[in-house]
């Protein structure tokens, strides 16, 4: 497996704010990579200077081997969280205007079928729903024929559909052979869409793996949880968490763990064996929950 991005000890220093603490990855041609963690996790960051948009106060980034020059950000695909598009122009109109920016670029109507916009070339992009709008953007990362993408959080705000639709495009655009590389607080579409993800919290990554690998490492047994309210007081177990709703029992023997709540008179309402998932695993890892402020106990 080639490695097409490597990022050794990366940091970057706002002032005297440390947004992103000396992280180390590698990323492998023709997979997806995953950066993943709360708002203000530093995703952005990294990404940010990847792109060369930000300059790293330290560290280093080797793109095919060698330290990234200016010609290799030519061969980067970016969709920002937030790309100005010019006004009043058409979908065609935009992709054109794009198209005109580079040396080297795919067919447009080859981009227009991909990323399913053919329904849309001639309406003003400020006509477009989310979702849509997305897909131009993403038509428009594509434009260079690059080697490497960047998504960032490309599908933060859209309803279900929209985010499956674009989760397939990502899908076929792995397929043909290119690498992506993917922020989002989305656990669900990480583990959908990565081959490996780095778990972000305060500038650092806490955790790096497949999906598989990093849920199979992490949690040995069943996921017990039960209702907040059927739990008066702290209980008693080892790796007991608590989140707003609920208890989550990490559990390696769950007619123990099941007995135990019986013999300590708890409520077995609404209880459910589950399998872990990435959200658990953020919680078990950091203490926090990714997408409200909540609170571990272990007792
Ligand atoms: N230009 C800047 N000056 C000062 N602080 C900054 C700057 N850019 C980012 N930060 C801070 O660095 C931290 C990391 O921000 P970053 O945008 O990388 O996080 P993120 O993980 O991408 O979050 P989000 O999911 O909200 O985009 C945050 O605390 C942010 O406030």
């Amino acid at each position: 497996m080639t490695t097409i991005l490597e990022v050794k000890q990366l940091s970057k220093h706002f002032s005297d704010f440390c947004a992103v603490d000396k992280i180390d990855f590698k990323v492998t041609k023709g997979s997806c990579f995953g950066l993943l963690g709360p708002n203000g996790a530093g995703k952005t960051t990294t990404i940010e200077m990847l792109e060369g948009i930000l300059t790293p106060t330290s560290g280093e980034i080797l793109f095919n081997g060698q330290g990234i020059t200016r010609e290799d950000f030519q061969k980067l695909g970016i969709q920002f969280q937030h790309t100005a598009l010019q006004d009043y122009l058409t979908v065609r109109e935009t992709l054109n205007l794009f198209s005109s920016f580079y040396k080297k670029t795919v067919p447009i109507d080859d981009l227009i079928t991909q990323c399913q916009l053919t329904d849309f070339i001639n309406v003003d992009h400020r006509k477009l729903s989310g979702g849509q709008k997305q897909r131009l953007l993403l038509a428009l990362a594509l434009i260079n024929d690059p080697e490497l993408i960047f998504l960032d959080e490309p599908t933060t705000g859209l309803d279900p559909h929209s985010r499956r639709l674009f989760w397939d495009l990502v899908n076929d655009i792995k397929a043909a052979g290119k690498t992506i590389l993917l922020t989002t607080h989305y656990m669900d579409e990480a583990e959908y869409l990565c081959d490996q993800i780095a778990i972000m919290d305060k500038g650092q990554i806490i955790a790096m793996n497949s999906p598989e690998n990093l849920l199979r490492e992490h949690f040995k047994g069943s996921l017990i949880s039960l209702p907040k309210q059927n739990v008066a007081s702290q209980i008693s177990f080892a790796n007991a968490h608590y989140s707003q709703d609920s208890v989550l029992i990490h559990s390696d023997n769950t007619e123990a763990t099941l007995a135990q709540l019986l013999t300590e008179q708890i409520s077995l309402q609404g209880l459910q064996v589950k399998s872990a998932n990435l959200d658990d695993l953020f919680l078990k890892l950091t203490g926090h929950a990714l997408h409200t402020n909540e609170e571990k106990t272990d007792v």
